[in-house]
């Protein structure tokens, strides 16, 4: 079986962070393992409290994993302060894992910062190096360049710019456009667009942890890049489509469904 580790946060309500990512791998059929980084108290509608976890027992769960079980491919979520960003940063160098995929998340949906905002230079130096794929949405993608990003266009350039930073690859996402969501990857080749119809719901809770984990998971499952994007982005989706009217906000993406529609794989 293949294995594929998350360093993010827990988000108690399930819909976000560690959970939305276990969940997303377990229904792609890999083993899902998690090094938590912060504990957020957080539900569909906000952030109450959010506790980091010592740089030190971030560092344990991560040779905790490569002692014993390794790993196929890892998904970074939250990180939040320039110290658990180098501990992490330090450990993957070590340990040089196959097929990261970073999600640069910075706020929540009600605004808060996961990021503290005096991470972005380390964010930038240790930690979207090791990414073979980068995911920013346009606010991400907008702090990491300081560029403003207002068309396709904008996004292609932002995207050849986050690239030329050190990763391997970066998606550009739209979702916070208007109209369908275009994607925009870039390889450091040929800019490839991913679309999708635009889903009328307000239940859209960690959309981004989904599709970076799906990615992640695809790319451990054997997929290269570009193909590994287009079965997570219809992946997310379905899951979005089918997205769930649980608690008072935002409420959170399906991935039972998505199982079922996606039939486990070979
Ligand atoms: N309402 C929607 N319908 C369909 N796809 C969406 C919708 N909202 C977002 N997406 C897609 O979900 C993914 C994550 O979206 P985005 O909002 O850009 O990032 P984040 O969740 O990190 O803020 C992208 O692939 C985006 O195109
Ligand atoms: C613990 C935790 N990690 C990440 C997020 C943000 O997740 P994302 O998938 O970007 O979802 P939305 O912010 O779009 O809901 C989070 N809220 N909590």
């Amino acid at each position: 079986m293949k294995r594929v580790l998350t360093i993010a946060g827990s988000d108690c309500s399930g819909g976000a962070g560690i959970q939305a990512d276990i969940k997303t791998m377990s229904a792609h059929g890999v083993y899902a393992m998690s090094v938590i980084v912060s504990v957020v108290a957080e539900n569909t509608v906000h952030v109450l409290k959010k506790q980091d976890i010592a740089p030190e027992i971030v560092r344990a769960q991560v040779d905790a994993i490569y002692e014993d079980i390794g790993t196929d491919a890892v998904k970074i979520g939250m990180l939040p302060t320039p110290e658990v960003m180098s501990a992490v940063a330090e450990k993957l160098r070590k340990y040089c894992p196959k097929n990261v995929v970073v999600d640069p998340v910075m706020y929540a949906k009600d605004g808060t910062a996961l990021m503290a905002p005096q991470s972005i230079e380390t964010f930038k130096a240790e930690i979207l190096p090791l990414a073979d794929v980068l995911t920013p949405n346009i606010p991400e993608a907008e702090e990491i360049t300081g560029m403003h990003i207002e068309t396709e266009d904008d996004m292609c350039a932002a995207a050849k710019l986050i690239y030329t930073m050190g990763c391997k690859a970066v998606l550009v996402k739209g979702g916070h456009f208007a109209g369908d969501p275009i994607d925009i990857l870039f390889d450091g080749e040929q800019h490839i667009s991913f679309t999708a119809n635009r889903i009328q719901t307000k239940n859209t809770h960690g959309t981004g942890c989904t599709l970076s984990s799906a990615i992640a998971s695809n790319l451990a499952l054997g997929y290269a890049p570009a193909e590994a994007v287009k079965r997570a982005k219809d992946y997310m989706t379905c899951a979005i489509e089918h997205a769930l009217e649980l608690g008072h906000g935002a409420g959170p993406t399906n991935h039972f469904y998505s199982l079922y529609q996606s039939g486990l794989p070979k």
